[in-house]
């Protein structure tokens, strides 16, 4: 039903703590272009007309076309009245990965936009069959079962200073279509839709003829229930020092039987070992056989060792493949996926810590084996001038963690627990959303 689409637009309307300005991500295709007629008919009545709307179109340059595509949609904003940009992937490509590389680079283009036209938010115009498609590919990749199911989240904050929210993750493709057929709109179709190169397309194409549809609707109400029962077990049983060492208590050591402190200390075991993405089920099963034995032993597991004694279990880096990072003067660099560092001064050098250090003293001063100390401190990040005639007072620099897991990609169901992980690391909780049931999944 077409009338789905305005109500979806409303609904979300409504869920804003305060009127503000939303980008919407239009790419000319039926889902976003339906999103941006639906939000600017919506905020034509009298209940929204203290929010604003602004666009913006990524043109990737992948396609011939693109360039104009992107100008047409413009030519559509604009006769809305909606100040519209768009955004341009200049440079090399990559043979391999182009899609996840166009994805990341579209985001840090919207981004940017956002920032530009002083927008509170991001709008994406995903839908209910993109969401069928995601939880299908992720059940033929193995993630199915529990966290995977829960799809994408209908709000994820991105690069840690943007929320980019998905109004239509329940609305049908079909109603979009519908919808925008009566106004008498088109729409572009990305032929890399139908190029079964792509895994997404060849999902989509299976979903379409076997008429199977996986059930998502208490996904992502499970996943933040989940998340928040996770976050009171790091709490409780989990302490990191310095950024290098997470100390588990010696009772919860070999709790591996409950999924949610599994995955709670799969994700500081991602922050620790500087990795985006937590270890897969494979991984999972041999730490957890290693951990429930209750022997003490060292494990080694996505980058991480898993120092298990009988004062507890202890996580830090394994010391192997430690780069060597060097950053300009005033600059920032993620050293290792774990350390953002920025010069105050001068341009730097980072490598690891090859004697200890101070980090080592630290580390033993807060209790942690000497042992344990002593191998931390060993991938601690050593930060020298650049220039070695300098002395190395001048090495002066900012450094914070990198939550790897969430630093780019945070899916709202999972925000009670990235804090907690972000707190543990030194680090400030992440933005709040700017709507008020970001865990829309758990409003119900
Ligand atoms: N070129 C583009 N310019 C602006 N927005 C875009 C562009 N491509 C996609 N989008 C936005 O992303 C939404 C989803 O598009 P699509 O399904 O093609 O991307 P996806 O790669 O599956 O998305 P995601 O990267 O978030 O998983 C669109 O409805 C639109 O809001």
């Amino acid at each position: 039903m077409p009338e789905a689409v305005i109500a979806a637009a409303t609904r979300f309307l409504k869920s804003f703590a305060r009127p503000g300005r939303i980008l919407v991500a239009i790419s000319g295709g039926s889902d976003s272009k339906g999103l941006l007629v639906a939000l600017h008919a919506a905020l034509g009545t009298a209940e929204f007309n203290e929010f604003s709307l602004v666009a913006c179109t990524i043109d990737h340059a992948l396609r011939p076309e693109s360039a104009d595509e992107a100008a047409a949609v413009g030519a559509f904003c604009a006769a809305l009245g909606i100040p519209h940009l768009i955004g341009h992937w200049q440079g090399d490509k990559p043979l391999a990965g182009i899609q996840a590389a166009a994805r990341r680079k579209r985001y840090d283009l919207l981004a940017e936009a956002a920032a530009t036209f002083g927008a509170d938010c991001i709008v994406t115009g995903h839908t209910r069959d993109d969401q069928h498609e995601t939880i299908a590919m992720r059940e033929t990749r193995d993630e199915g079962q529990g966290p995977g199911r829960a799809g994408m989240a209908a709000a994820m904050l991105y690069g840690r200073r943007v929320w980019v929210l998905r109004p239509f993750l329940e609305v049908r493709r079909a109603d979009i279509r519908l919808f925008l057929e009566a106004r008498g709109i088109g729409w572009l179709d990305d032929p890399s839709n139908e190029n079964p190169l792509f895994e997404r397309a060849r999902v989509r194409a299976g979903l379409a003829s076997s008429g199977y549809a996986p059930s998502f609707d208490r996904g992502g109400r499970e996943r933040a229930a989940s998340s928040a029962r996770a976050a009171a077990l790091l709490g409780g049983h989990l302490r990191v020092h310095e950024g290098l060492v997470a100390e588990v208590a010696p009772a919860q050591a070999g709790r591996m039987d409950d999924p949610d402190w599994r995955r709670a200390l799969m994700s500081v075991s991602a922050v620790i070992g500087g990795r985006e993405r937590l270890p897969g089920r494979a991984t999972i099963e041999r730490l957890s056989g290693f951990l429930q034995s209750g022997e003490a032993g060292r494990m080694t597991a996505g980058r991480v060792v898993f120092d298990r004694r009988r004062s507890g279990l202890y996580l830090y880096r394994e010391p192997r493949n430690l780069p060597v990072l060097r950053i300009g003067a005033g600059e920032t660099g993620t050293w290792d996926g774990r350390f953002n560092i920025t010069s105050i001064g001068t341009a730097l050098t980072i490598g690891a810590e090859a004697e200890g250090g101070s980090w080592r003293q630290r580390l033993i001063a807060a209790g942690l084996p000497q042992g344990v100390a002593k191998r931390a401190s060993l991938v601690a990040p050593r930060i020298a001038p650049a220039d070695a005639s300098f002395s190395p007072v001048a090495a002066e620099a900012k450094v914070e963690c990198r939550i790897g897991p969430y630093d780019t990609f945070l899916p709202g169901f999972d925000t009670s627990m990235a804090d907690v992980v972000a707190l543990l690391f030194g680090r400030d909780r992440y933005p709040a959303p700017p709507v008020d049931d970001v865990l829309t999944e758990m409003a119900g």
